[in-house]
């Protein structure tokens, strides 16, 4: 692979695709609103109840992950809906295993929230 010369203006058209990833994400996948209102409930929760700067690290972090590993899951999902229209058990053994990651962070961010915010409620 050919290394090219650093230059502001590519970075910029990188960052410019990148944010029109997300914004064709919000467009097709409904999930992404889910976790895009999922996000604001937790941030007003945040504000109302409080939390130190290492709780809201956990919960920064908590929703990343979910945000991160719903999108890859999606990338995932439409590579192999594009590589073949056929059903095939490698294909459901790919999608499947991508959708558990998803279940596996949104555990990990329902636990860290669960964590936080059970002693502040109850
Ligand atoms: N081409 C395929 N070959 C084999 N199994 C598939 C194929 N496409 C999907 N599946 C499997 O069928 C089940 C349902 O698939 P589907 O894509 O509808 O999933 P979904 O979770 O409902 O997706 P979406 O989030 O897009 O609604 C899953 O177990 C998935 O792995």
């Amino acid at each position: 692979m050919k290394s090219q010369e650093f230059s502001f203006r590519s970075r910029i058209k990188s960052f410019r695709f990148a944010m029109e990833g997300i914004g064709s994400f919000f467009q097709r996948e409904h999930n992404a609103w889910l976790h895009f209102m999922a996000t604001i409930a937790v941030i007003t929760l945040t504000a109302l109840v409080g939390v130190t700067k290492n709780e809201l690290l956990a919960l920064v972090f908590a929703i990343g992950f979910v945000w991160v590993a719903e999108m890859f899951n999606t990338c995932i999902e439409r590579v192999m809906d594009f590589v073949s229209d056929q059903r095939h058990a490698e294909i459901k053994f790919i999608k499947d295993l991508a959708a558990g990651a998803v279940l596996v962070s949104a555990v990990t961010a329902l636990a860290v929230g669960a964590i936080v915010f059970i002693p502040k409620l109850f």
